[in-house]
């Protein structure tokens, strides 16, 4: 029996970067018998990762680190869409100031999911690509719902993906898979995920891969949380110390690289191709 307790009820959503209305973009629900969090994503079509999204992520990750959860399970509400990615709106013809925020943001959303001292699982239940694939490759675990698609695929918009992305993505797959992916630009379906191993477990529906999640969670009842979670650390230190000394680098390149004119067109020109395919559905 669950008992739901929604913890984190957030504002400001927004499908126009100008515009904020009061919906919830994440909700925390602690199941009452296990003591896991789920934490689900909930913008609308895509879960695009906007400035917004990724603060309530990032405060909804330290609800669950504050609240004695004995896991996180990150997940969709979407029934087709685990996270589309970064909102392309945030990066193409950006606003100065918000884009430094969004940036930031993802930076600090990153580090907390990623740093995040519970265990932590991704019940993949729909695409995802790009910043949707980070969020995924973040967390200890995966389970993913078949006839779906996840990966790296920042060279097929002619952008690169900063060091850290890297760093989850290797975190999860061998060196040399990870580069071939990555300079591809790949999206692997569910079933050539589990094949080499970027995901942990197919299920049939999201509620059996949230089930798989909890078990996955459960593996660790009998482990001492205090020397489970500085394990964990000791081995994510080197990646979240090494963008912890970069941020402002890591930003400033960023900037340097999204304002360049190829890029702009570039993003352009793939939003349009986004917007040409959702018309003719
Ligand atoms: C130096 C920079 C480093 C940056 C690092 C990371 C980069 C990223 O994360 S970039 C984002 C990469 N994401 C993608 O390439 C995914 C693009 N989207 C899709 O492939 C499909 O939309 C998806 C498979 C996720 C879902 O397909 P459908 O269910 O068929 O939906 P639609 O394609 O019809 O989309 C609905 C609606 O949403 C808009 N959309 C989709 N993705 C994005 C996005 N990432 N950002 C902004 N908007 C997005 C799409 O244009 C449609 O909009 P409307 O036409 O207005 O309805």
């Amino acid at each position: 029996m669950m008992r739901s307790k929604v913890l984190s009820l957030v504002a400001r959503a927004a499908s126009n970067r100008m515009m904020s209305t009061a919906t919830k973009l994440t909700t925390v629900e602690v199941n009452d018998k296990t003591g896991i969090a789920t934490l689900t994503m909930n913008r609308p079509p895509v879960n695009g990762l906007n400035l917004e999204l990724l603060q309530d992520l990032k405060s909804s990750i330290d609800e669950v680190e504050g609240n004695k959860s004995r896991g996180l399970i990150l997940t969709s509400s979407s029934s087709t869409i685990f996270s589309a990615g970064l909102d392309i709106l945030e990066m193409y013809k950006p606003d100065k100031d918000r884009i430094r925020a969004f940036w930031t943001q993802l930076q600090e959303t990153w580090l907390a999911l990623y740093g995040s001292s519970v265990p932590t699982a991704a019940a993949i239940n729909g695409h995802s690509p790009a910043g949707g694939c980070l969020l995924a490759t973040s967390c200890e675990y995966r389970v993913m719902v078949p006839n779906f698609t996840i990966g790296l695929n920042e060279t097929q918009l002619g952008i690169v993906a900063p060091k850290w992305f890297m760093a989850s993505f290797l975190s999860v797959l061998p060196q040399r898979e990870a580069e071939r992916a990555l300079n591809q630009g790949r999206m692997f379906t569910t079933e050539e995920a589990l094949k080499v191993g970027l995901i942990d477990e197919t299920a049939n529906s999201k509620e059996e891969a949230i089930e798989k999640c909890v078990a996955f969670i459960g593996t660790f009842a009998k482990v001492n949380p205090l020397a489970r979670s500085l394990t964990k650390q000791q081995f994510r230190a080197a990646d979240l110390q090494q963008l912890q000394n970069e941020r402002q680098q890591d930003l400033e390149k960023f900037l340097f690289f999204v304002n360049q004119p190829a890029v702009q067109k570039g993003l352009g020109i793939y939003l349009e191709g986004l917007k040409k395919k959702a018309k003719k559905q």
